[in-house]
């Protein structure tokens, strides 16, 4: 072979392999910044580390300045105990619960946590965490989720999904927390974003159209089909209107946290105040071994429902309302230490 044909048959295989090594690079640097992407701290969100599960942390605090923590925590605890007591020795209605009572309990295996929703208490942010949480590393932002997604219930695994042994068996070893909220403050919440928001037209069509029709004397057909303007007082005069609950369960945004997540028959190891929402979030995520890099989402909006707001809703409804109303609501202000509220007139 001619020197001048080996010389361009080597400079060929340099070339391929310039362009391999290029290429190789290339690949690896967009599979780098895919990781970084999804999760920038490169931290290991998947899975427990250590040998200590979150209730061993909740129960046996290993650092002494949690004890403080942990002694609010066991008078939250007994509150909803001691109440469940009283209530049972007066009330009539005993029963199990059932697969279909624990929809509302989301199971985070690889950390063993239970979190029990409850709408208008922030459960959208908490939501988001816990598909952080239990997405084996395909989130790690917890904003970036859109709050519609945090809401698809295929995103989430939830207690009834499990056979009975299993369900057991994660009562039993994972740490169950909720959250919860002012009753009142969370009913003009709910009432806000469902009736006063024009976007919410299922809730305008399936709600408001009913309370309107039921509710109020000489309607105009334009409200009766749309449902579009119902007022607090309709709103409430609905809630504690008999054939309401006798029709069909109240709607998540207004059944009560009892309802929702039997706190007298599921003993929960944490309960979560909306009042110390981010503090109360992040000893979760510490108990759950992942607080140094995962935080509840903290939060500006200026539009918040407060507790002056509430007390300015409930200055027209009425005496004889706001005494029903309270009935409804009881077991969670007892339950959950919240007091009467002082804008209250009880009959
Ligand atoms: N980090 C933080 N700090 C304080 N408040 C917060 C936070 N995140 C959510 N929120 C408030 O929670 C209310 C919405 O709750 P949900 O996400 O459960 O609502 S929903 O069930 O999805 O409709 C809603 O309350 P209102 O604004 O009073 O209606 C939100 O403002």
């Amino acid at each position: 072979m001619k020197p001048a044909l080996l010389e361009v048959m080597r400079m060929n295989r340099i070339c391929r392999m310039v362009l391999a090594t290029c290429l190789g690079s290339f690949i690896l640097v967009i599979f780098y910044f895919q990781i970084m992407r999804r999760n920038p701290f490169g931290v290991d969100i998947c899975c427990r580390k250590g040998s200590r599960s979150p209730l061993q942390e909740l129960y046996n605090p290993i650092q002494l300045e949690l004890s403080n923590t942990a002694v609010l925590h066991q008078m939250r605890r007994d509150q909803v105990t001691d109440t469940c007591r009283a209530n049972s020795a007066t009330s009539r209605k005993r029963r199990v619960l059932t697969p279909n009572d624990l929809k509302h309990l989301v199971v985070d295996e690889d950390h063993e946590l239970i979190y029990c929703y409850v709408p208008k208490v922030a459960c959208t942010n908490w939501k988001r965490l816990m598909m952080v949480l239990s997405g084996r590393g395909k989130y790690s932002d917890p904003m970036e989720i859109p709050a519609n997604e945090a809401h698809v219930s295929a995103n989430l695994k939830t207690l009834n999904q499990y056979s009975i042994p299993e369900i057991n068996h994660r009562l039993k070893s994972y740490m169950k927390f909720l959250f919860v909220r002012e009753p009142f403050e969370r009913l003009v919440s709910a009432y806000r974003n469902k009736f006063t928001q024009k976007y919410n037209i299922s809730f305008h069509k399936r709600y408001g159209t009913k309370i309107i029709k039921r509710q109020r004397k000489n309607a105009t057909q334009e409200a009766l089909r749309k449902g579009d303007d119902v007022k607090f007082e309709e709103f409430v005069a609905y809630l504690i209107d008999p054939h309401t609950q006798r029709e069909e369960p109240f709607n998540e945004h207004w059944q009560t946290v009892y309802s929702l997540c039997h706190p007298c028959h599921i003993h929960y190891d944490l309960v979560g105040k909306y009042e110390t929402l981010e503090e109360d979030s992040n000893y979760v995520l510490q108990l759950a071994g992942v607080g140094s890099y995962l935080k509840f989402p903290t939060y500006a909006k200026s539009t918040r429902t407060t507790d002056e707001m509430t007390t300015e809703f409930f200055q027209n409804i009425s005496l004889e309302h706001q005494t029903q109303l309270y009935e409804v609501y009881k077991l969670d202000f007892l339950m959950f230490n919240y007091s009467v509220p002082s804008y209250l007139k009880l009959e």
